[in-house]
């Protein structure tokens, strides 16, 4: 589809000159994309027309785009003048390493010098952050102003959801995650309250005019206590484009603006582009429709499907259709998992990595046979040679894990796990940072108020008493001087305001101002908790990450943005020679590859989830997840098929269970793909519940008395 309004790129791709050595290992179609435009002559981007890059899995996507970077810089473009605009932190930092490797080619030694200004790499999130703090005044915000992660932003949705006595209605009030979830739907995909209510939330559309004052006093809040959410980095950003002078100005600041994972955008990110560069000049998104997976972020995959069409003449597409991951019987399986779906680009994948296996459905008798299984197959493949690392486990929800990591640690297998609770989601972990971020605001009383609260002495009742004291006084930190604790605190309160000052005023720089915090901290913290001293390992790290942030706002607003999906994912070398399996959830593995995948619960109500079966749009982007499920795999692939399942929403394994099917999204005119396994092979159905003859359990009771 979209043919009619896009030019064809790969019209272009001819029997290609000789390639500069840096060039020599893509494809034709990578090259061209690398090479298209004016870029090699100009650098500048005032030639380069709009250009959309689809690449299916494994086509090289993310190889290509460092490729076009780095060809850029080596044609005279100047790194400082280009934005990158990645799904992930992990991902601007991949691609900064790729890019300098390439350049050191060319330009050796002094490759280092010319990626590292590169500064303009990150997510829409990062980078709309540090936007705005460098137009704070013609914004008309304060510059010190803190971010809200998702938690702080919902707590301070209820603390104005309490005030205004929606938690006190007579019909049960949507709680405050629905709320926000309203909030940033609304604000995300740029649609009116009405319209997110009816299509997304029908259950709430009574409370609509409720509703609508919540958002207001929220962000009446917000602005009083100078404190951003996360779309609010988009909003102001989006406004900000909106304005022609400023869209102007920044303009003219960047030649290239290249955005990487187009197909998880929403449509807040792409008018802040389309404004951004309105003629398309310099503009190169790159994406696949078939990966698009975040619509529950209002991401839509029109933005992609609707992008050469915003520009006259359309913006030209170039797809890379040769896949350099997957074997080819893996492929065939995706790609006739997608070609079921309803809208996309087509391309036709290939690989030229032919195998004899075809990929395995593998059925096994419930969720603890499949740890069994997975866990056995793991150790073989070891013992075959194949790192832990380079195998990964992967399912539809943090959930489906749980027996497997049992499985792992009872047989000492090491893992790491991606996508469940975040290391930065723990309480000591917040309590941290809610201590720097509110030294660096006080006004942010989200933060004031976890902080205050850490005293003895203090409940919520003394924490609002001190932030209403720091918010009335002429200067804030005179209304803390000025406030008299309780006697409970006053053992600790002298310390307290010492190093809310010290950090407040940065005099001892960054990272010092973390370890100042965790001396404060740590003490309080011997009482909090039972494990602190496994927490203190956690601060350790925490510092250690701290350390490779120039700055203190730029690691709470890093941080705040994008957690690091697991303890290792910053960690560095610690882990760095360590094996260790993989286990993610779908979402968190995107742009990553592994010899061995294993993916869990392939089976209707898991992969479609049955919270996602509503619209066709919902199945199609389930069916989207079990493709960038299946397309991880470059030599083997076991689709887990337990007959049986523990429903959700009770204890853990209780008895509640249904018998599953195979994931509609591989019907039986697909099997034909994969080659079908019961394990064990004798007994497949052996811990299935059969009828034996009862116990007479209750007379061996009456037995032990008589
Ligand atoms: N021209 C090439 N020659 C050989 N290998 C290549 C080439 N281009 C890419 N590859 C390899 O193909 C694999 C996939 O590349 P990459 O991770 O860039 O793909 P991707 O398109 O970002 O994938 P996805 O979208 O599925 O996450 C990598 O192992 C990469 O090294």
């Amino acid at each position: 589809m979209g043919e009619s309004a896009t030019i064809d790129g790969n019209a272009g791709i001819r029997e290609p000159k000789a390639a500069p050595a840096y060039l020599a290992g893509l494809n034709p179609a990578q090259r061209h994309a690398v090479e298209y435009g004016g870029a090699g002559e100009h650098g500048s981007g005032v030639f380069d027309p709009p250009l959309l890059i689809i690449a299916g899995a494994g086509s090289g996507k993310t190889n290509t785009l460092a490729h076009r970077v780095a060809h850029l810089i080596v044609s005279g473009a100047d790194p400082r003048r280009m934005m990158l605009l990645t799904f992930s932190r992990r991902a601007a930092t991949e691609m900064q390493r790729r890019v300098e490797r390439i350049t050191a080619k060319v330009l050796g030694p002094a490759a280092g010098a010319m990626t590292d200004a590169l500064a303009w790499s990150g997510t829409f999130h990062a980078i709309g952050a540090r936007l705005l703090r460098e137009y704070a005044t013609d914004l008309g915000i304060d510059v010190d102003f803190t971010i809200h992660d998702r938690e702080d932003s919902a707590d301070l949705m209820n603390l104005v959801r309490h005030d205004l006595g929606f938690s006190k209605t007579v019909k049960r009030f949507p709680t405050k995650h629905t709320c926000l979830s309203i909030y940033s739907r609304a604000v995300n995909a740029t649609s009116p309250l009405g319209e997110v209510l009816g299509t997304f939330f029908p259950w709430c559309a009574e409370w609509e005019s409720e509703l609508q004052s919540l958002f207001a006093a929220y962000v009446a809040t917000k602005q009083k206590q100078n404190v951003l959410d996360y779309d609010d980095l988009l909003l102001y950003w989006a406004h900000m484009m909106m304005e022609p002078a400023l869209a102007g100005q920044l303009s003219d600041r960047f030649d290239h603006v290249m955005v990487d994972e187009y197909q998880d955008t929403n449509r807040l990110q792409s008018s802040i582009l389309l404004n951004f560069k309105p003629t398309g000049q310099g503009l190169t998104v790159v994406g696949d429709d078939a990966q698009s997976i975040y619509s529950f972020r209002a991401a839509t995959v029109r933005n992609i499907l609707d992008f050469p069409a915003h520009f006259s003449p359309p913006a030209a597409l170039i797809t890379l259709e040769q896949n350099y991951r997957s074997t080819q019987p893996i492929l065939a399986a995706a790609n006739a998992v997608i070609d079921l779906a309803s809208e996309r680009f087509t391309k036709n994948l290939w690989s030229n990595r032919a195998s004899g296996d075809l990929p395995a459905l593998v059925s096994v008798a419930d969720d603890n046979a499949q740890a069994g299984y997975v866990a056995d197959c793991v150790l073989a493949n070891r013992e075959a040679g194949l790192r832990l690392k380079a195998q990964a486990v992967l399912f539809r929800t943090s959930s489906h894990s749980a027996t497997l990591e049992v499985e792992l640690t009872r047989r000492n297998i090491p893992f790491v796990k991606f996508g469940g609770l975040k290391f930065l989601e723990s309480a000591h972990i917040k309590d941290l940072l809610a201590l720097l971020r509110w030294s660096q605001n006080l006004r942010d009383r989200v933060a004031g108020f976890r902080v205050a609260q850490l005293l003895p002495g203090f409940g919520p009742g003394m924490a609002a008493k001190l932030l209403d004291a720091i918010e009335g006084g002429a200067r804030p930190i005179r209304g803390l001087n000025a406030f008299r604790p309780p006697t409970a605190a006053a053992e600790h309160w002298i310390d307290f305001c010492a190093t809310i000052k010290a950090l407040h005023l940065g005099k001892a720089g960054w990272p010092a101002d973390l370890d100042l915090a965790s001396r404060w901290y740590v003490p309080l913290m011997q009482h909090r908790f039972d494990d602190a001293p496994q927490r203190e390992g956690d601060i350790a790290q925490l510092a250690q990450i701290a350390s490779s942030y120039p700055t203190r706002e730029r690691f709470l607003t890093e941080l705040t943005l994008d957690p690091p999906d697991a303890t290792s994912d910053q960690a560095g070398p610690p882990l760095l020679d360590e094996d260790y399996l993989i286990l993610s959830t779908i979402h968190s593995a995107k742009g990553q590859e592994w010899d061995s995948v294993f993916v869990l619960n392939a089976v209707d109500g898991c992969i479609p989830s049955d919270l996602g079966v509503g619209t066709t749009a919902e199945i199609d982007e389930e069916r989207r997840l079990l493709y960038v499920a299946m397309t991880r795999a470059k030599d083997q692939l076991h689709l887990m098929l337990p007959q049986r399942f523990y429903v959700h929403g009770q204890r853990s394994m209780g008895d509640r269970h249904i018998y599953a099917q195979r994931t509609r999204f591989i019907p039986n005119a697909l099997t034909h793909h994969f080659q079908s396994r019961s394990w064990p092979a004798a007994q497949a159905n052996a811990s299935l519940r059969r009828p034996i003859s009862p116990l007479d359990v209750r007379g061996k009771l009456r037995g032990m008395w008589g």
